[in-house]
């Protein structure tokens, strides 16, 4: 492992999946992947993102990213947001839909917070890069292999994440417009 290895932490195959496929060949440093699902504390998106960062770099003592993912439904004011995951690990898919019945308003905001923490301060300062895709909340459509996919359908498209291929995904989603951020930070840095 070199000075110019990332460590990107993640119990979710899928993220580091997406993650190879929009980063692609031309970043200039070296990504490896550890597989944690560390702990995730309660609050808003950045605090979530920052502390579980924090708790990375304690643990791994080298540079380190992490990732989290919220879905915020508008009419909810935010919610579930960073707590999807225990929303969707108890209510499925199905039961996401369920949740706006009795709202009007069916939009939501996919969030994707990528933090990264250098390990090298003591004060474990974490920079954030942060993407959203609009887009509203359906029945289930598509394949059911990442998470909350088949329910959210991005704005101006007539598909699900879920039913569009990969590679359409990856041009528009949350994660894409995060890495692209993500992408210029370490682009510019290491040309330096
Ligand atoms: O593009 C996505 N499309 C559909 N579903 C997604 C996506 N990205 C994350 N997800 C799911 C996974 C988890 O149910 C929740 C986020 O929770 P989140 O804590 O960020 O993910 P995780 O615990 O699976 O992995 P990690 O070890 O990186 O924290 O939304
Ligand atoms: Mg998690």
């Amino acid at each position: 492992m070199t000075q110019r290895t990332i460590t990107f932490v993640t119990g979710n195959a899928k993220k580091l999946e997406e993650l190879r496929a929009i980063l692609g060949g031309n970043f200039p440093l070296e990504i490896i992947s550890h597989k944690l699902d560390l702990p995730e504390l309660q609050g808003e998106i950045d605090e979530v993102s920052i502390k579980k960062c924090q708790e990375a770099a304690r643990r791994l003592k080298r540079p380190v990213l992490v990732e989290d993912t919220s879905l915020c439904f508008n009419a909810l004011k935010g919610l579930p947001g960073p707590y999807i995951k225990w929303f969707l690990e108890k209510l499925e898919p199905e039961g996401l839909t369920k949740l706006l019945t009795g709202w009007e308003d069916k939009t939501a905001k996919a969030v994707c917070t990528f933090a990264y923490c250098d390990a090298n301060n003591e004060n474990l300062d974490v920079m954030l890069f942060q993407g959203v895709t609009n887009g509203q909340i359906v029945s289930p459509r598509g394949t059911r292999d990442f998470g909350w996919d088949c329910v959210f359908q991005p704005e101006g498209y007539s598909q699900t994440y879920a039913e569009l291929p990969k590679t359409e995904k990856n041009k528009i989603s949350h994660r894409y417009r995060a890495l692209e951020k993500f992408k210029s930070y370490f682009t510019e840095k290491t040309n330096e």
